[in-house]
């Protein structure tokens, strides 16, 4: 027999047999419930003094029986139900007892629509434990924002014969017509960026822009953003109960597979979502740890991207299996390591624990690496700089090598080194270095010090600017104020103005003034001359750094 879920506690033997023996039940498919299922379950919740839940799929069986208390029954998680498509009904429908009376809550509608049920009903109860009327309503695909349900009038017990597989299948067909008008491209993961914020809109945006990049390069498809500015953030929820539905529905609306939150959430705000709804839910630092966890090259790069993404997992964990499964799939799937199913708080721990030591060995040969090239005396000069601004491409056409340099973000993670000989025979050592980006995680900064250390030891800095970005200036503030982090404030630098070739003309010499740059297209091998006899200028006369 099933086991019945929920508030079983303080139950009779007798009354969790009758529980359990619902199990047994069957409903004629057409049917919401059948007249005596619906008695019966009346009757025992009408003695209980509890609500009732009944979860039933498409064919009349019951998949779920649930014991709640007075108030309310808690749907356990049902996201390994069924392997639903995302944009589809979640093929069972919830039917529960109401005690006091009441129709559909605003409980029963979020459930409704963070669990994509294909119905949501509620009985009440006569005083002698009978059917008394029944509330139903159904998600209405093509809903406004503000009415994304339809709540049907009251149906009397003996009017259950509701034609429920049509009703289900028209819900279903008219969400494939709206998932059609998305599904360009399928096989990708869909999703809608959503940020909840205090800051002015302005602000917002921008870092919504951003963080659409960031999930572009991701392989990620984007289908919806939505901004929702509060007066003050709720640390608990993050975002309102009313706010969460209608994204939920948005989501079933245009397919998407996974909500971004371009906020941090907290671990208990991530558990209050993941609980409520079965969408994968990421965050803008889980998002970025994914980006660099698909790009890193190097054992430590490895290592240190797993390692920061353990990290933050751990106490986002919830003791639920299934939910965990979620949370760790990442983008993709590409959650941390091996660890996608049976992960438990113990074995992060374990595996944390083991990488931290690995990571020690590998970070002190590299050291040793590091001691033996000082020996040699070359002055090191850095590239540094906001992601995507052209630091790769800057180094391969000084050098003439090839770094992989791409339109994406966080191209680089393992930093790559180049030997460069000036016009005036002066050799010194290049590096390409990790892209920067506002809000760095901040595991990840810990753990990506170690690659950023090598900075500590450079003559000088090339910080690249990507002056064809809007949002340029607020990267330099990003990049200036990690560079203040890590303490390395105090080695000169060159501020770069790179891609002038997509900027127009007129727009650059102020740039030039105000930043005290040099610009320079980091793709034309001919525009880096004034930049490279400044470097040499720099390097050779440390005397006026
Ligand atoms: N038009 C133009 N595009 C450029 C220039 N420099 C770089 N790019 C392009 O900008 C994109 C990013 O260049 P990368 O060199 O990979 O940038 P990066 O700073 O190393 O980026 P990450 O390693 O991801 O942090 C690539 O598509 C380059 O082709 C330039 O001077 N002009
Ligand atoms: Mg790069």
């Amino acid at each position: 027999m099933k086991r019945v879920f929920g508030n079983t506690s303080g139950l009779k033997a007798n009354h969790i047999r009758r529980l359990e023996n619902l199990y047994r039940r069957r409903v004629s498919p057409e049917f919401l419930i059948s007249y005596e299922l619906a008695r019966d379950v009346t009757r025992l919740s009408h003695e209980i003094r509890r609500q009732i839940g009944l979860l039933i799929d498409r064919m009349g069986k019951i998949a779920y029986v649930i014991a709640g208390d007075h108030q309310r029954i808690v749907i356990p998680d049902i996201s390994q139900y069924r392997a639903t498509t995302p944009g589809r009904l979640k093929g069972l429908r919830c039917l529960h007892t109401h005690l006091n009376n009441e129709p559909l809550t605003g409980d029963d509608l979020t459930d409704l629509a963070f669990l994509r049920l294909d119905i949501m009903a509620a009985v009440t109860i006569t005083g002698e434990g009978l059917p008394h009327q029944i509330h139903m309503g159904h998600i209405l695909p093509g809903g406004s924002q503000n009415t994304p349900y339809e709540i049907l009038p009251p149906l009397s017990p003996n009017q259950l014969d509701i034609g429920c597989l049509e009703l289900i299948q028209a819900i279903e067909d008219e969400l494939a017509q709206l998932r059609a008008l998305y599904d360009a491209d399928t096989g990708k993961e869909r999703a809608l960026l959503v940020s909840v914020t205090t800051a002015p809109r302005r602000i917002a945006m921008e870092s919504l822009a951003e963080l659409e990049e960031l999930v572009l390069s991701g392989g990620i498809t984007v289908v919806e953003t939505v901004l929702q500015q509060r007066k003050a953030v709720d640390s608990r929820f993050l975002i309102g109960r009313g706010k969460l539905q209608e994204l939920a529905i948005l989501a079933l609306r245009k397919g998407a597979t996974v909500i971004v939150f371009d906020q941090e959430l907290n671990p208990s705000q991530m558990r209050s979502i993941t609980d409520q709804t079965d969408m994968k839910i990421i965050d803008r630092t889980q998002l970025i740890l994914d980006i660099f966890a698909q790009r890193a090259q190097t054992r430590e790069g490895k290592l240190q991207v797993e390692l920061a993404q353990l990290k933050y997992l751990l106490p986002r964990l919830i003791t639920k299996n299934t939910a965990m499964s979620r949370l760790t799939g990442g983008i993709g799937g590409r959650g941390p390591g091996e660890t996608k199913l049976e992960i438990n708080r113990r074995r992060v721990r374990d595996r944390i624990t083991r990488l931290t030591k690995a990571l020690s060995l590998v970070r002190k040969q590299r050291k040793q690496q590091k001691t033996r090239r000082d020996k040699k005396g070359l002055p090191v000069i850095s590239i540094i700089g906001y992601t995507n601004a052209g630091k790769s491409t800057l180094l391969n056409t000084l050098t003439k090598s090839s770094v992989l340099a791409e339109s994406r973000l966080f191209a680089t993670l393992d930093p790559s080194s180049r030997r460069l000989r000036f016009p005036r025979d002066t050799e010194v050592i290049i590096t390409d270095t990790v892209g920067f980006i506002k809000d760095l995680p901040k595991d990840l900064m810990v753990a990506f010090r170690a690659t950023l250390e090598e900075l500590e030891s450079a003559d000088l800095l090339l910080h690249v600017v990507d002056i064809s970005n809007p949002r340029f200036e607020a990267q330099i503030r990003s990049v200036e104020r990690i560079l203040t982090d890590l303490d390395l404030n105090d080695i000169p630098g060159i501020c770069v103005l790179n891609k002038q070739d997509l900027v127009e003309k007129e727009a650059i010499a102020p740039l030039i003034r105000s930043l005290d740059g040099i610009a320079i297209s980091a793709k034309d091998r001919s525009t880096l001359i004034p930049l490279i006899e400044k470097m040499e200028g720099m390097i050779q006369r440390p005397d006026q750094r």
